[in-house]
């Protein structure tokens, strides 16, 4: 028989444990393997279990487009919200403790695109990284193929990774000409050319050497991704990182995602069961 036990701190954590399934540790690697939070939860700031919020967030921002052509605008307008919704999300990461966000802003195959919605997108970019700039302490950083981006872009670019590098707050990665295929490849071939020059040897190749020439070197890979705008793919998106990352797709797109559908999103993400391939309970 299931028992049920409201801790005495109710009033911060009204969170019923399930003490079959052995909630009760403090640990965190304990309840990724054994458990989640009730459904009933609000998401008020408190409410979000802090000692189990995800430390790094990967968001595939898509709708924009859908979210235009409903209201019978141009497709540009859905665009323009990148840069206040990432502002907002990466203000309410930083209270929650989130460490970092990765966010899929334009892929490998997205210069598939008219050439008016790429270069309008471009312009965004530069925009964007002159807002984050100086903006609340966050750490900016590009993953991508960069030497294909407009060079006043690739400027503002490194003058934001410069800027902020000393920023101790959120890292805030944006994946530019990004596409996870690509990224393994050239890790291939850089390995196979090392392997090739006499500076490694094969049977050296293993996971955290891989990883050491990924886009991203997977110091944090992401415990949780989210594609806002109702499709469920990944489309190319750090395909190697993603591995044990808990997936969450919301048809909201991503002109209306705010404060209150991320953290949806975090409490999807606390209620989750996490094995990384271990025994069940
Ligand atoms: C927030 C903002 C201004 C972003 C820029 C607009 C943009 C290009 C968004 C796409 C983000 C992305 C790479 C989604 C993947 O879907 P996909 O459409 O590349 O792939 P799919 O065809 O599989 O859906």
């Amino acid at each position: 028989m299931s028992s049920l036990l409201v801790l005495p701190q109710a009033q911060f954590f009204p969170v019923s444990y399930n003490l079959d399934r052995r909630l009760l540790s403090k640990n965190s690697s304990d309840i990724f393997r054994y458990g989640h939070f009730s459904k009933s939860l609000r998401h008020d700031d408190q409410l979000v279990h802090p000692e189990f919020t995800p430390k790094h967030v990967a968001i595939i921002m898509d709708g924009n487009r859908r979210w235009a052509k409903a209201r019978g605008l141009p497709v540009q307008e859905g665009h323009k919200f990148i840069t206040p919704n990432l502002k907002n999300i990466c203000n309410v990461s930083t209270k929650l403790g989130i460490q970092v966000i990765t966010a899929f802003a334009f892929s490998t195959e997205n210069w598939n695109r008219s050439k008016e919605e790429v270069d309008f997108l471009m312009k965004l970019f530069e925009q964007f990284f002159e807002e984050f700039m100086r903006f609340g302490g966050v750490r900016v950083s590009v993953i991508g193929g960069r030497s294909k981006l407009p060079i006043k872009l690739q400027k503002g670019i490194e003058l934001t990774e410069e800027a902020t590098k000393g920023n101790k707050g959120l890292h805030l990665t944006m994946a530019l000409n990004y596409g996870g295929k690509y990224d393994m490849l050239q890790a291939t071939k850089s390995i196979a050319s090392k392997v090739k020059d006499g500076l490694i040897n094969l049977e050296d190749i293993n996971n955290k050497l891989f990883e050491q020439e990924l886009a991203t070197k997977c110091a944090k890979t992401p415990d949780l991704v989210i594609r806002t705008g109702g499709e469920q793919r990944l489309s190319n998106f750090l395909l190697w990182e993603l591995a044990y990352s808990e997936l969450y797709f919301t048809k909201t797109l991503f002109p209306d995602f705010g404060e209150e559908p991320f953290k949806e999103a975090i409490l999807s993400f606390q209620q989750r069961h996490r094995r990384f391939g271990g025994h069940t309970y």
